[in-house]
């Protein structure tokens, strides 16, 4: 049984009667009406996938005009309505005219029930991917929209900040590969989507990829795709980012987290671009304009031979530093009082501003997590905040941040102590590194980014 409902248009009773017989046992539901002038009640009443629709209706008429009519009226409605034609007087001009003003196919009455099921069933199955297509176009375009709202703008006005933008309105129009480098929080991400907001490219996808979260067998399938059978799990075809990004962004997040081995397979990649899904012999073309990030030491890697010397110069063609927010000066303020408006209207209250203690500690504070610490501080002061200003004990800054010491070890701690002290070993010991701490805790990326909060750290 076929998931469609058809719509059957005819004036001949002992038509729509014999259609109506044989469609019903292979098409979920058959609707028929004796007159076009149904059309628009019928369309608004029903989720119609199929219309077939009669091409003479006034006594006599043989030359399909009215057909033409109410195709034409149909489409008006909705472009994406399949509509087959029928008529028991069919020429081939006839038939190529309602092609052209969009009819999907056509049928000669009498038709044989093997024929007229060919036709039908493959309109449906044309009707269910252009379905398909019309719902993930709609997605995309959401996901787009969230991204561009959660990506707002770069907020800052301080001096390393203004260099950066500067930068970064030459460099965005061009294909150059940038590099992103800068602690964690420091808004990679951000720079990287502003890029491509002011790209030829902003029409088109930006592909977030975060490398750290890939292990060496996941890295290739997901970043070049795979054939049906390539391996056990590989049900059917299925493209990998490169391809899936064609025509946009691909932005490499966390790039310094790479093996030496993947580092080989991504360099070959953008050398060649192309792509080889993995189970296949196929090279692919990418046009993808490349962004990456990392919060790693990419020239020290290279110097210690952990990072590939070639794969530095095919991604770094123009590089952006993103300063610790604790180096940008008055821009902690108005991130501060950009994050206080978001929240104060995401959380329904009225909150204006800071008070000077709270503005004086904000500027005082080291912000190891940086922009991201920030809008978290915020979001919590926003949220505990009773009066009408944030003052500085809503912002509930940790002391030794002031200072910078860590806890010492203690023998008889608490579970939890024990699990800030582990979790703060482990981001010391990778370097700020959020996937490889993550990875050695056996956490993923946010459940460690929300210890991190918890603890305050
Ligand atoms: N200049 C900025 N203006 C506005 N919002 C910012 C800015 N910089 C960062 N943010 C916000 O701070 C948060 C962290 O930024 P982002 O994710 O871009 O940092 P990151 O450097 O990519 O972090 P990580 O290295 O941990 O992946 C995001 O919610 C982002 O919207």
């Amino acid at each position: 049984m076929i998931e469609a409902t058809i719509l059957v248009i005819d004036d001949d009773d002992d038509i729509l009667l014999s259609a109506k017989l044989f469609l019903k046992q292979h098409f979920r539901q058959v609707i028929t009406c004796k007159s076009p002038k149904e059309i628009n009640v019928l369309l608004s009443r029903n989720e119609i996938d199929l219309i077939l629709l009669d091409m003479n209706y006034q006594k006599g008429a043989s030359d399909g005009r009215e057909g033409l009519y109410w195709l034409e009226h149909i489409l008006s409605i909705d472009r994406d309505h399949v509509v087959i034609l029928m008529t028991a007087y069919g020429n081939v001009e006839l038939a190529v005219q309602a092609i052209k003003k969009g009819a999907t196919d056509f049928i000669l009455k009498p038709w044989e029930n093997e024929k007229l099921f060919a036709t039908l069933s493959s309109a449906s199955k044309l009707r269910q991917s252009t379905k398909k297509v019309k719902k993930l176009e709609k997605i995309h375009t959401s996901l787009q929209k969230d991204m561009a709202r959660q990506f707002d703008h770069i907020v800052g006005d301080s001096e390393p900040v203004k260099k950066l933008q500067h930068v970064l309105v030459k460099v965005a129009p061009t294909d150059a590969n940038v590099l992103i480098l800068g602690e964690n929080g420091t808004g990679k991400q951000v720079f990287a989507y502003e890029l491509h907001k002011h790209s030829q490219r902003k029409n088109s996808i930006f592909m977030h990829v975060d490398l750290g979260s890939l292990n060496e067998n996941l890295f290739e399938s997901e970043l070049f795709g795979y054939a049906k059978g390539a391996f056990t799990d590989a049900k059917e075809d299925k493209p990998g980012r490169f391809e899936l990004a064609e025509g946009g962004t691909i932005f490499l997040d966390e790039i310094g987290n790479l093996s030496l081995a993947m580092q080989a397979k991504l360099l070959s990649v953008l050398q060649n671009r192309t792509v080889t899904r993995l189970g296949e012999s196929k090279e692919r073309k990418i046009n993808v304009r490349l962004i990456t990030a990392t919060n790693m030491p990419l020239n020290e890697m290279v110097t210690q031979g952990t990072f590939r010397q070639d794969l530095l110069f095919r991604i770094n063609t123009v590089e952006l530093l993103l300063p610790p927010l604790s180096h940008r000066g008055q821009d902690i303020l108005l991130l501060a009082e950009h994050f206080l408006q978001s929240f104060s209207a995401k959380y329904h209250k009225v909150l204006h501003k800071f008070d000077s203690k709270a503005q004086n500690m904000m500027l005082d504070y080291h912000w190891p997590g940086n922009v991201r610490e920030l809008q978290h501080v915020i979001e919590r002061a926003v949220i505990m905040s009773d009066g009408s200003q944030i003052g500085a004990e809503d912002l509930q800054l940790s002391p030794q941040k002031f200072g910078g010491a860590a806890a010492p070890l203690q023998t008889d701690m608490a579970l939890g102590d024990m699990e800030k002290l582990m979790v703060q070993k482990a981001i010391d010991k990778h370097k700020g590194n959020i996937s490889r701490a993550a990875a050695e805790l056996g956490l993923t990326r946010a459940a460690l980014y929300r210890r991190i909060e918890k603890f305050d750290l």
